[in-house]
């Protein structure tokens, strides 16, 4: 549901104009990462010619008590969106100046995005990590509003087309590993929702 034009002047038609973009960007980076598993460029351009692709428009409160700039602990209460990964192959985010975005490093601390400006964010997920045989690693991540001012974030999930895609055997040393390392990888490709 929109709101009505006049309430909100252009609204509609901007985020359409930047769906459209993002999409069309989405489909680049999906030949990006092609060429970094050593795949033709075109590989997975069949899988993207009607994906899932889903913006959510985020607004999160600034803090009723300011909270400290660092990583350390926080409660519930503070945590806009608890630790999770993305479940598509990848999302393209678009933030306001304002930070909160914090990564989970392999020590286990929690890294704070710093807002770099006319970029966007790329987080790998679920799905990616599944097909690259846990190549690519899906990015663990929270969002804690710590400013006092309000956040705005505009994530773009991007999966491919709904269609049963067999199990690739990309990246055969990788493949191999995840056989006989992690069979919970596995697990991952029965779950359809989450979160
Ligand atoms: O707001 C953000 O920076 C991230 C949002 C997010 O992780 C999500 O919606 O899954
Ligand atoms: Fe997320």
């Amino acid at each position: 549901m929109w709101p009505e034009e006049e309430d909100l002047p252009g609204f509609y038609e901007a985020v359409k104009e930047y769906y459209a973009e993002v999409l069309d960007l989405a489909r680049h980076l999906f030949r990006l990462f092609a060429l970094s598993l050593n795949l033709p460029e075109d590989y997975f351009d069949p899988m993207t010619t009607h994906p899932g692709g889903i913006a959510r428009l985020l607004y999160y409160p600034p803090p009723k008590h300011p909270l400290s700039g660092d990583s350390s602990p926080t409660v519930d209460a503070q945590i806009g969106l608890g630790a999770h990964s993305d479940y598509e192959c990848f999302t393209l985010l678009l933030t306001s100046t304002t930070p909160g975005l914090e990564i989970l490093k392999p020590s286990g601390q929690w890294h704070i995005a710093s807002h770099l400006p006319d970029s966007l964010i790329v987080n790998v997920a679920d799905f990616l990590m599944r097909w690259s045989n846990g190549l690519y690693k899906s990015t663990v991540h929270r969002v804690i509003n710590r400013s006092n001012e309000p956040r705005y974030s505009v994530p773009f999930f991007f999966s491919s087309r709904s269609t049963t895609i067999p199990l690739l055997k990309l990246c055969q040393r990788a493949y191999r590993k995840a056989r006989r390392v992690n069979g919970s990888l596995y697990a991952l490709a029965n779950i359809s929702l989450r979160g």
